[in-house]
């Protein structure tokens, strides 16, 4: 199997930032992840979803070569940054590519962080490590800017912090500040949200979205939450088995899913789509009440966009615990 060389909305193959190949992952003659490939071009925000156990979190450990002891990876994974074969790269490699070509956002932050270094420290660190930053002195002005620039209160004092003196809110702003202080092109993110309250959540979202955009990083943003993956992505990947097994535009897929697998994940979502003719397709739950669909128009639980036609609909918000609801015209913003 090759890797898709184009996809809709993407660039090709020489723009991709990331190409995976037929890869593979195995304990002893156990396939935990078979034949996965894709691509992910510059700047593009890709969803990875499916059930417990369908292999997501392997398949993004493997990009950033930190799949656990005792499993093995075949096929290959090329950053553009790196155009050799990742899964065959010693671990001296691999640590200028961490941090600096592809990044990760865990779940839980106080396991990425380290408890006893103050938290401007550990940004810091990671720009001195890939010699963004030239000095000591440099790099802490710079993290305490990247602090701010994540949106942390007071920056110059959270800088001064130690993990556990942040909210768990902050705490993954520190992180996200860490993944991005070296520019990556490309952005992993695990669950980034889901260990936050929901206003918390959609903050963070907001907050990935607007600095993803501003430096152009790709995204793969691995979630249960399909309105999640509305908001952010453009592309979808659909894991089940270990195996992709539906991939295409957000709203393809979420208003035509090929896969039944898909089709269980959607129905069983709280997901709002509606159609291009303003039908609603796949809303168990979650139906505005009153107002009329204009044609051809998406209504989404959360809105990206936030333009003046979401802030004027505001009866239309169908799921309070997941934000409001808005519409734009379907393709303005995909
Ligand atoms: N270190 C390991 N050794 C053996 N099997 C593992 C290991 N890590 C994960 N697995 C297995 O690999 C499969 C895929 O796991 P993975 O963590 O990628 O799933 P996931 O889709 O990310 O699930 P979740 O959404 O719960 O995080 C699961 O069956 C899991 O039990």
């Amino acid at each position: 199997m090759t890797a898709e060389t184009k996809a809709p909305g993407t660039g090709t193959a020489t723009d991709a930032v990331l190409t995976v190949d037929d890869l593979g992952i195995d304990v002893g003659p156990v396939p935990l992840v078979e034949e996965v490939s894709f691509t992910i071009g510059s700047g593009e925000r890709v969803g990875l979803i499916g059930e417990s156990g369908s292999g997501k979190s392997l398949t993004a450990l493997a990009l950033m070569g930190l799949l656990p002891e005792g499993l093995r990876a075949t096929g290959s994974i090329r950053l553009q940054a790196v155009p050799d074969n990742l899964l065959r790269a010693g671990e001296r490699q691999l640590a200028k590519v961490r941090g600096k070509a592809v990044s990760m956002v865990f779940q839980e932050p106080m396991t990425a962080l380290n408890p006893v270094m103050r938290v401007g420290d550990q940004v810091a660190e990671v720009m001195l490590l890939h010699r963004t930053r030239a000095s000591r002195a440099e790099a802490a002005a710079a993290a305490v800017e990247l602090l701010d620039r994540v949106r942390l209160p007071e920056p110059r004092a959270t800088a001064r912090a130690f993990p556990h003196q942040l909210s768990g809110g902050q705490r993954q702003r520190v992180m996200l500040a860490i993944a991005l202080a070296n520019d990556p092109a490309l952005l992993i993110c695990d669950e980034p949200t889901t260990a936050l309250d929901v206003t918390v959540q959609a903050q963070m979202l907001d907050l990935i979205l607007e600095l993803a955009a501003e430096r152009n990083t790709a995204l793969l943003f691995i979630t249960h939450d399909l309105a999640v993956v509305a908001t952010v992505c453009q592309r979808v990947l659909v894991m089940y088995g270990g195996r992709v097994v539906e991939t295409g535009e957000v709203y393809d897929v979420f208003t035509a899913p090929r896969h039944r697998y898909t089709e269980g994940l959607i129905a069983a979502s709280d997901l709002t789509v509606v159609d291009e003719r303003g039908r609603l397709r796949t809303i168990p739950g979650a139906v505005p009440s009153g107002g009329e669909f204009p044609d051809g128009c998406v209504f989404r639980t959360r809105c990206p966009r936030r333009t003046a036609q979401c802030e004027r609909t505001p009866e239309w918000s169908g799921t309070p615990a997941r934000g409001y609801a808005c519409w734009h015209p379907v393709g303005e913003d995909r």
